[in-house]
């Protein structure tokens, strides 16, 4: 009995043929990656492209399960296809071991190939990516994730739903530096300190300190802790140099266990409702560890007494000096060792010496595993959660394929909130605000490296009516605007505006109405052809299409009118000029959060429509 025939009796032929006719893309194959592999395979998917960047790892082998310990350091794409393809011998499968933001493999044609796209990665940064791109493409996604028990199934439909992005999403948690450096409560805040600071100041000053935010200290610390906070930091950077020294490890730990210490007892005000730190000493201690042996870093279940973590704290200092010694070259002066939760190296030393300051400021210590899971912001996978989001995945694919979005849903997996397991709403219409659903969209092809922006603003103008009032944005840097003319004379590609990226323009001028045009988001093709001599360069600039773009109130761009900072275009919806820069994007993104507030509780859970319903598996 061939393969099809079960399909078809279960799905009914029209869909089984349709799927055995789709050609569909997985993007991550981790923990639902490996599940959504196996359920489409077995579904019957004509082809699947997968594309990972990464390579098997020891810890993934307890929930991917298409991967054993003779795949390890092998291309998780490469695998997966390998072992899925054993499940069902006639489905084609295409694996890439890249990233799929490379944009020499995966353009907008490669991606406009694909009847749906399946999200299974583990990062915002990725996500949005392919959502942008699904949505230029003009592709179905299916975006799902995972966290614990809890996950959620997206369905995202062109303009027809909403996007990845039109919902803000959490941005990491972020911590005053004054609890991080001062006055910890919480073993997290001892983690966060052992790792983005003490780690990073002597090992990897390359490591961005974002988890701390000084904006968020309250009066309490005044301008003065906020200078011994300062010096203090600039006596560890000081200690940088003498980290191969053989007394390092006494010279840090006096500084960051003694000195400090006492430095904060003599702020009488810091602790008048609060438990005083008590300051230790290398000496002491050192004297108090004879016999104990360095294999207790094997034992990772255990929580370590404070002699324990004093050897650990000097075993794993030593080990990372001789990585430094062994690597040392005169030549390169910001040698660095990055935290690496899988680094033994760099765990040991943060798991010593975040429970030796816990003690000091007798907060309860936690086992070298738990504080892996902490400094790794590890919520750990569940294989089942990942196997029943990969589950609905498919099913939701389903009403993609045959046209039903109206029966699509955005499902939402909360056991532990929920009476209902499984819960699903109906796909909201697109967020006006969003900047990637709520634009006009175009293609641009030119030849990049001889095209000058003064060209491409020609061609904007004939073929769009803008005046010359717009404002250009490329990967979240401003290229032009009326007042910042000076790139006119340069080739687009030396602006960023290169094969692969977007250009976003906005429009800056109102007309009698007040109204100005929405913006629009052209996808750039490099094209190495440069038109005919007579017909001159600006010929050659093509459009796929001249899409007649909408207008828009201008007040309602005041709202949010941000220029991107650090290359996030999230906030780019409106212009420069008709309101300055002065809020923040974490501003925009707290007003949004509120207009969202009806829909969320305080934790982040999501509270019902009336209207939603069980997930009907139709
Ligand atoms: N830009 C990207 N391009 C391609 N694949 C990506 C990209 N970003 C993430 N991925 C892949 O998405 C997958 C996500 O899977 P998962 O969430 O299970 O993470 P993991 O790295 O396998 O496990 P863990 O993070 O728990 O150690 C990973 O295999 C990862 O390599
Ligand atoms: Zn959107």
């Amino acid at each position: 009995m061939s393969r099809e025939s079960p399909y078809s009796r279960s799905l009914g032929k029209s869909l089984a043929d349709t799927i055995k006719n789709s050609k569909v893309l997985m993007v991550g194959a981790g923990g639902i990656g490996c599940e959504l592999l196996k359920n489409l395979a077995l579904t019957g998917f004509g082809e699947i492209h997968i594309v990972d960047l990464d390579t098997v790892d020891l810890s993934n082998l307890n929930r991917q399960f298409l991967f054993n310990r003779s795949h390890i350091k092998k291309s998780k794409a490469l695998v997966a296809k390998e072992t899925a393809s054993k499940f069902n011998p006639h489905v084609k499968m295409v694996a890439y071991h890249s990233n799929i933001k490379d944009t020499t493999l995966f353009d907008i044609d490669w991606f406009k190939s694909f009847k749906i796209v399946f999200n299974a990665l583990d990062n915002l940064d990725a996500r949005r990516y392919v959502n942008k791109m699904c949505m230029a493409a003009e592709v179905p996604l299916i975006e799902s994730g995972t966290t614990g028990y809890n996950g959620q199934v997206q369905v995202i439909c062109g303009t027809k739903t909403e996007c990845y992005d039109c919902k803000p999403k959490a941005t990491p948690k972020v911590y005053p530096v004054c609890t991080i450096r001062s006055t910890p409560s919480q073993i997290v805040h001892c983690v966060v300190w052992a790792k983005s600071f003490l780690f990073a100041q002597l090992f990897d000053q390359t490591e961005e300190t974002s988890q701390f935010d000084e904006s968020m200290d309250n009066v309490e610390n005044n301008e003065e802790d906020l200078k011994t906070l300062k010096q203090e930091e600039n006596e560890l950077k000081s200690l940088r140099d003498s980290i191969l020294d053989s007394n390092a490890a006494q010279l840090i730990f006096n500084k960051v266990f003694k000195t400090d210490i006492d430095r904060l007892l003599s702020m009488d005000t810091m602790w008048k409702t609060r438990t005083k730190p008590t300051a230790l000493d290398y000496n002491i201690l050192q004297e108090s560890t004879k016999g104990i042996s360095r294999n207790i870093i094997n034992n990772d279940q255990k929580k370590w007494s404070l002699q324990e973590c004093f050897v650990v704290f000097k075993d794993s200092l030593h080990r990372l000096q001789t990585r430094l010694k062994f690597d040392l070259n005169p030549a390169d002066s910001l040698q660095t060792i990055s935290f690496d939760k899988d680094d033994d190296d760099t765990l040991d030393f943060v798991v010593a010496a975040s429970n030796i300051r816990s003690i000091i400021f007798s907060i309860e210590t936690k086992s070298k595993f738990d504080t892996k899971q902490i400094a790794g912001n590890i919520i750990p996978a569940i294989a089942t959660t990942n196997a029943i989001v990969a589950g609905i995945c498919v099913l939701e694919s389903f009403k993609v394929l045959k046209n039903d979005i109206e029966k699509a849903r955005f499902v939402f997996l909360t056991p532990k909130h929920h009476d209902k397991v499984l819960t699903a709403t109906k796909l909201q219409p697109p967020n006006p605000d969003c900047p990637v659903s709520s634009v006009a969209r175009s293609t641009i092809s030119m030849n990049t490296q001889i095209i000058q922006l003064r060209d491409l603003l020609q061609s904007l103008k004939t073929n769009f009516n803008y005046t010359d009032e717009i404002c250009l944005i490329s990967d979240g840097k401003l290229v032009y605007d009326i007042d910042f003319d000076d790139n006119l004379d340069r080739p687009v590609k030396d602006l960023g505006i290169a094969d692969g990226t977007f250009l976003t323009v906005i429009d800056e001028a109102e007309d009698g109405d007040g109204k100005s045009f929405i913006n629009l988001e052209l996808y750039i093709k490099h094209n190495p052809a440069i038109g005919s001599p007579d017909s001159g360069l600006i010929s050659s600039i093509k459009f796929s299409h001249i899409p007649i773009i909408p207008k828009r109130n201008s007040d309602n761009l005041n709202d949010d009118v941000i220029i991107a900072v650090n290359g996030d275009e999230r906030n780019i919806v409106g212009s420069s000029k008709r309101k300055a820069p002065e809020s923040t994007p974490e501003l925009v993104e707290s007003s949004k959060k509120l207009k969202l507030s009806e829909k969320e509780d305080k934790d982040g859970a999501i509270i019902l429509d009336d209207d939603d319903e069980i997930i009907s598996f139709d």
